[in-house]
This record gives C-alpha cells, structure tokens and sequence, in this order.
C-alpha cells in the first residue's frame, strides 16, 4: 500500500523557559514558519506571560499563519525567582510537570485541528532528553537544538573519556594544567577552561551527570542542530560529526533569520524577557567611532558588590566610555546593597551610561562600539562574532568558560580574564582591546564576521544547511507517517 503522504508538516517546538534558549528557539521557529510549516512553540506560562509583555511577538509572529504559541504551567509558584540557586528547581518541576503533561497532549492531539495536522516532529532544547522516550512511543522524530558552542558541546562529550584516563577530578589545584583528553584540543586547553560544572571533586555532582548524560543522549536524537557555522568550528564538528552524523550547524541564528526575512531588523525581532532600554542607542550616537565598551554579563549571572565594584573602578580607569547592562537581579543583592546602583550612576555620568537591559544586537552593530566585556554567553559570543566587536571575557559558568578559551586562543578575537576579578586587571584588559592591540583585534574580528556573513548569505553553508534541515524534517515526516 502507498504510503499516505504528509502534506505539511506540523513541528512542536520545545524550549528550555530560559532567555538564552527561548531566544534562539524562536528564532528557528521563524525560519522553519517561513517554510510554509505549522509550528507550535510551547511556552511555559511564566514565560509566555514575559514574552507577552516585553516584545511584539504576538503581532510578530501573526505573519506566519501555521505558527502558534502553546502553553503549559512549569509547577512552580508565581513567585518563584526560576534564577540563581532557583534554576534546579526549576529543571526538577520541569521534569515531573512536562513529561505526563507532554505525552498526553500529544496522544490526545490537542495542538492538532481541522486545519493542523497531528504533530509530526519535535524539535526540543538539547537538553531536554526526556521527549526522545515519549515522542519514540509514539513514533514522533525528535530533533534536538543545542544552543551552545559546538566546543563545548563536544567538552562535555568528552567527559567520560577525562574521568576514565584520570584528567578528572583534578589532582591538584593547578588550573594551568594541559588537558590532553578532548580530540582536536590538544594543544591549548586547560583544567581551568573546562566547562564549570567540570570543576569538581564530586564525580555524582548533580549539574555534571546532568549534562554529561543529556550531551551523550543526543546520539539518540534523529539529528542535531547547532547554533554555529562552519567556519568557526569545522575541526570540532569533524568530531562531533563522528558520534552525530546528522549535524546541521545554521549558525548565526540571528543572522540567518535577518537574511532570510528581509524586514527583519534587529529592533523588530527582540524576544527579550526584559524591558529594551533603547535610550543608549541615542547615548551611543553621541560618541566617537569604536570608542565605547559595552558590558553585559547576559541574563543569568550573578555578581557579587565587590565584584561589581572591581569592574566599575576598571573601567573608569580604562578612561573610555562604556555601556553597562545591569539587570535588576545582576547583584546577588543583601540589605542596603541596592545603594551601590545609586552611586554607580552618579559616579560615572560623565562617562558610562547604564541600562537594566538593552537591544543588544543593535548595541553590538552600533559603529560606537569598540569592545565587548562579555560573560561569554553562546549567543553574545555570536553576536559579536557577526558585528566584529572584539571581546573581553570574564565567563561567569557551564559553557562560558571553554568559549572564553577559544575567542582568545583559537579565533583570537578577544582576551580571556576568567578566574579573575580585580580593578587592575580589568583596566588592563580594556586598554589592551581598545588601545595597545586594537588594529590587530579588529583585523581578525572582521575577517570572522565576514565569514560569518557569508555563512548566512546565498550558497553559504548555514543557509545550505538550513534549507537541508527543512527538506530533511519533510522526509522524516512522510517515513513516520508510513511506519
Ligand atoms: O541587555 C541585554 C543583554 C542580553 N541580551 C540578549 O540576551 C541573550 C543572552 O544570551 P547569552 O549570551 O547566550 O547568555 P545567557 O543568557 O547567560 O545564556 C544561557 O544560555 C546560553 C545558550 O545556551 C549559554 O551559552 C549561556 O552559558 C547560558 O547562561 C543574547 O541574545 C543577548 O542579545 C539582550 O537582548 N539585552
């Protein structure tokens, strides 16, 4: 008997409820909408509720007839930070709320509809390993999207092997010490610029099993997507190609989304979980080509008030002007902390401007900017790949702390101060990217953005890998559909 084609293909799209992932994971469900799919992304309520309210998503994503949101509660109260020490909770809630949750919506059809087919294909966070069970009892394909760097990807996939061969838990605290135990980074990785949840005495850490174990799971997804090109990462993707046949790297996202659909500026397509403070970019307009330095440690890291204090005291040093993110919950606040803001904005009026939140992929292509204090986040790391920016890394955990290690050491894009926090320092760093080594950092900074251009641009392998992905989801379809 013929198998009965699937005309168009119906795609759940599952994010992990945080900035980082729902960012990149709309983005994808923009470009596979463009395809003429219909997808469902589902939120968390809290999540939605954010989204609702900081962006335009709604209006957005109304130009795409086979999208719609869906939501499910993450079982935690109203109140609840979902941040910080709050994070494991949250995966915890997640777990027992999603998976009966899930697999009953998906039984019952309950995103399907007289003009939506039955879901035929998740496309879940990496990182969320538990769809595989339930979408394989129902004979659903599951592709998984990993939103960090293929290094650290492969890092943590490694993991077993350092164990085995003894390179972890570290013997001694020499965090200089070479490790010669991941394939292809042989020659310049370090104890200390292993992902963070590496560094500990206790192999049962919960953090590492975690990861280690949803990392491995991947070989049991349809495919993988990676948010990164080619060119940035070929050797690591060799590797990880060897466990992973069915890669697909559409990296960057963000630009790929800006190619693909030609209105799509910067400002349109924000799908930030705060409120944009789009006043710096008139701030920005002020100042003089390259000189400025923007800060942002992105939306999960925490800083202490010394910690905030030894990087202002830097910075003024440094004497340029900078642009800093300071997101309402950056300090680990205790009782009559909050005063250090007060003092920050007026001592540094003269020259810094403070945001609680920015547009920052039109901060990082703003000619003003001339560097980039980063916590070295996969998709600010991205950005400023695509806008040339040099960076300054101070990774804060996970996978921080390896992408930090490759802008210095492989891509030579910025400098690495991980494990450090002091005035000093910090000056230093900044005055070395801005002053002392600005026309050889900016030299390399816009021969990779060129690359990445051309990895999103007509022909490039992003834009090829794309189109790849979406002819690929079609076939998976029409087979599940005939098994
Ligand atoms: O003022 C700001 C600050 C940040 N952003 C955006 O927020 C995102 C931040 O993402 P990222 O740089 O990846 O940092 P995190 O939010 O910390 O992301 C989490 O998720 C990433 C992807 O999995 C991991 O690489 C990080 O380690 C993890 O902390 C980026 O798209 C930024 O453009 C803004 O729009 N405005």
């Amino acid at each position: 008997m013929e198998p009965s084609p699937v005309a168009v293909p119906h795609v759940l799209v599952l994010p992990i409820p945080l900035q980082g992932h729902i960012n990149s994971m709309l983005k994808l469900s923009e470009l596979i909408s463009l395809a003429g799919f219909h997808v469902t992304f589902l939120n968390t309520e809290h999540i939605h509720r954010l989204l609702l309210h900081f962006t335009n998503v709604t209006s957005r994503f109304a130009r795409w007839p086979g999208f719609h949101f869906a939501t499910i509660p993450d079982g935690l109260p109203f109140d609840h930070p979902r941040s910080g020490p709050g994070l494991v909770e949250l995966f915890d809630s997640l777990k027992i709320t999603s998976i009966p949750l899930l697999r009953e919506m998906l039984v019952s059809n309950r995103w399907g509809s007289d003009v939506r087919p039955p879901v035929t294909c998740i496309i879940a966070d990496g990182i969320m390993s538990f769809t595989i069970d339930v979408a394989r009892d129902l004979n659903i394909p599951t592709i998984f999207f990993r939103t960090v760097s293929a290094c650290s990807f492969w890092a943590y996939f490694c993991v077993p092997k350092l164990i085995e061969a003894g390179e972890i838990p570290f013997r001694d605290a020499d965090m200089d010490c070479p490790i010669t135990c991941v394939p292809g980074m042989e020659n310049f990785l370090r104890r200390a610029d292993l992902p963070g949840s590496c560094r500990t005495n206790n192999l049962g850490d919960r953090t590492l099993q975690f990861l280690v174990t949803e990392t491995i799971n991947t070989t049991r997804a349809s495919a993988l997507i990676l948010n990164t090109f080619e060119d940035l990462e070929g050797p690591i993707l060799c590797q990880i190609r060897s466990h992973c046949p069915r890669l697909y790297t559409i990296g960057p996202l963000h630009a790929l989304l800006k190619t693909q659909i030609s209105d799509s500026s910067p400002s349109v397509s924000s799908n930030s979980l705060w409120e944009e403070n789009k006043s710096c970019i008139r701030w920005l307009d002020s100042k003089p080509l390259r000189s400025v330095v923007y800060v942002s440690f992105g939306s999960l890291a925490t800083m202490t008030r010394d910690e905030v204090l030894e990087f202002w005291h830097g910075l003024v040093n440094s004497g340029k002007p900078f642009l800093w993110v300071i997101r309402p919950d950056l300090l680990a606040r205790k009782e009559g902390e909050d005063q250090i803001l007060t003092e920050l904005v007026e001592g540094t009026r003269e020259r810094a401007y403070i945001v609680e939140w920015a547009p920052q992929e039109e901060v990082l292509a703003h000619p003003a900017v001339g560097g980039f204090l980063t916590h070295s986040g996969w998709n600010s790391t991205l950005e400023s790949i695509y806008a040339g920016v040099p960076m300054i890394c101070w990774p804060y955990f996970a996978d921080q702390q390896i992408n930090s290690r490759f802008v210095s050491e492989v891509w030579k894009l910025g400098l690495d101060m991980k494990d450090t926090c002091d005035r000093l320092k910090v000056e230093l760093m900044v005055k070395e990217v801005m002053e002392r080594k600005r026309d050889e950092m900016i030299k390399s900074a816009e021969n990779m953005a060129k690359l990445a251009r051309m990895s999103v641009g007509e022909g490039g392998s992003s834009s090829c890998n794309l189109d790849k992905l979406i002819q690929d989801i079609r076939s998976m379809c029409v087979r599940a559909s005939s098994t």
